[in-house]
């Protein structure tokens, strides 16, 4: 029997294209949403960790950095996640004991050691910075500085970190890293894409850090200088150059700044007793003149040996700011401009960060922000006239050391920026008081960190245009809209013509 043979189906060829062209482009969208998905998947983030230790006069803090390695060129991605303070004082106070300097720094090394993972260990960095604590007690006694930096060091040495550093660092340094540091944290060397064709003037933020025996200025002054080169460090960050003025005050810290004051005090009066307006009326205290002129900031002044002082208060701010102002010499200036001692200043510049104990004395007098130079004063007036028993009502969750000096410390934080540096109250609006940036201590040691990692390039780091997944997600936009053209062409202008003529 014969197979019966239907009409043969006949399929045209231009159909034959649009099926192979359809079948091809599903193909391609397909291929496309498959990288999309498996090339932007998040790999393990390979994150890194370093540890820089803040040896301070008044005392020590481990800081513990972490950053995920494939971005550590880009700005602002270093966090701090761990800072530890060191039971009891700065390492410059074991003088007579080395071994104890080491020792105090056990707990705190634990717990670095706990917070980052074991497996990162031997990959952790570790530097130690000394500060003016150390310096003074380099000038007292070099040899004994140097005993207790290698106390410090062999403990260091202990952990299973990659030990790096462990030195005094220079009061130029500890200025310019609090610079670099506060920058970083606000952004300000803002890495900006290569193919954006404008370069924006990069604006930053001057540092003012006041420790316990030094204080540090820094900022980028307006006009090119060529004064006193030795105020000045030139860094080249993603891609800018900044000329930055620093300069640091050794004995100019609240600590020691305060000793200078009683020393220079007891030098006038000639008496072991003493009344000091900068404390609250009914506030006394025994201090030991051996104690007070161990210092190489007051070792001049040296009088009463083995005797102990005896210091009431008198509550007196404006008493208390005209007995500091000698510390503030404007005499002899031998540039076109100083702050004070002789020393060369730029005009102020832009905005400032204020932190440490800048930080801690505002915020105690809730002056941190919106403040005006006429209601700092008012306040100092009020709280330093307030009577030592009322204070210690006011706040009895405060220690003892740190309320007593709170009336010498505000009055001294107010004539340092305004007599020495220059603020006034149509500049005092550009001063802004903070601990923290962004969840990360404001303090030199992550500029320091930055900087002996080589985590800051000198150069903007060539970035592409785009991130992976926006070329990929493009790609397939820039597909699908094609295809959809070609099929619009096809149905509105081809297909009309074709059925016209008969082809289809
Ligand atoms: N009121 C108050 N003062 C504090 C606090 N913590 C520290 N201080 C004091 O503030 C001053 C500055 O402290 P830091 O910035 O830690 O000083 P440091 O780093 O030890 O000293 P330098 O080596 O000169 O930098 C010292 O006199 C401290 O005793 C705090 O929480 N409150
Ligand atoms: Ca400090």
């Amino acid at each position: 029997m014969e197979e019966a043979k239907g009409p043969k189906q006949k399929i045209s060829w231009s159909k034959r294209v649009l099926i192979v062209l359809g079948f091809l482009f599903i193909l391609g969208i397909v291929a496309l949403i498959t990288v999309a998905v498996v090339q932007n998947k998040h790999l393990p983030e390979n994150t890194k960790y370093g540890i820089v230790l803040d040896a301070g006069s008044s005392h020590t803090s481990v800081y513990v950095y972490s950053w995920p390695a494939e971005k550590e060129n880009d700005t602002g991605i270093v966090q701090q996640v761990e800072v530890c303070k060191v039971d009891g004082p700065g390492i410059s106070s074991y003088s007579n004991d080395v071994e104890k300097a080491g020792l105090s720094l056990q707990n705190c090394m634990n717990t670095a050691k706990k917070v980052i993972p074991k497996n990162k260990h031997k990959d952790t960095p570790v530097y130690l910075g000394a500060t003016a604590g150390m310096r003074l007690l380099s000038l007292n006694n070099s040899e004994i500085a140097e005993k207790v930096l290698l106390s410090v060091e062999k403990t260091l040495r202990l952990y299973p970190f990659d030990f790096q550093s462990c030195r005094i660092i220079t009061g130029q340094e500890e200025g310019a890293y609090g610079w670099i540091s506060i920058n970083y944290m606000l952004g300000n060397f803002n890495q900006r894409s290569s193919w954006m064709l404008f370069e924006q003037a990069s604006v930053t933020t001057g540092a003012l850090d006041l420790g316990g025996a030094s204080t540090q200025i820094t900022f980028v002054p307006k006009n090119n200088i060529d004064e006193s080169p030795d105020n000045f460090l030139l860094f080249r960050l993603y891609g800018n150059t900044y000329n930055v003025y620093t300069h640091s005050f050794l004995c100019y810290g609240k600590d020691q700044a305060l000793r200078v004051r009683l020393a220079s005090d007891i030098k006038v009066a000639r008496s072991t007793t003493l009344q000091n307006p900068c404390f609250n009326v009914g506030y006394v205290k025994n201090i030991s003149a051996d104690d007070l002129y161990s210092s190489p900031c007051t070792a001049s002044y040296k009088l009463f040996l083995g005797s102990s002082i005896l210091v009431t208060g008198s509550g007196d701010y404006q008493q208390c700011q005209q007995n500091m102002q000698d510390m503030f010499d404007k005499a002899d200036c031998f540039y076109s401009r100083c702050s004070f001692n002789g020393i060369f200043q730029p005009e102020l510049s832009g905005e400032f960060g204020a932190f440490s104990a800048f930080y801690f004395v505002m915020n105690f007098l809730n002056l941190t922000s919106g403040s005006d130079l006429s209601k700092m004063k008012e306040t100092m007036k009020e709280f330093c006239s307030t009577p030592w028993e009322t204070v210690k009502e006011n706040f009895p969750d405060i220690k003892e050391k740190y309320l007593s000096e709170y009336c010498f410390s505000g009055t001294y934080i107010l004539t340092l920026l305004e007599l020495g540096y220059g603020f006034n109250s149509e500049n005092w609006g550009n001063l802004y008081f903070f601990r923290k940036i962004k969840g990360s201590d404001a303090v030199w040691t992550l500029g320091y960190m930055l900087n002996l990692t080589n985590m800051i390039p000198a150069e903007l780091p060539l970035s592409p245009p785009l991130s992976h997944a926006s070329y990929v997600g493009l790609m397939v936009l820039f597909s699908f809209v094609s295809a959809s053209v070609v099929l619009i062409g096809w149905l509105y202008f081809w297909k009309p013509r074709c059925l016209q003529k008969g082809i289809i």
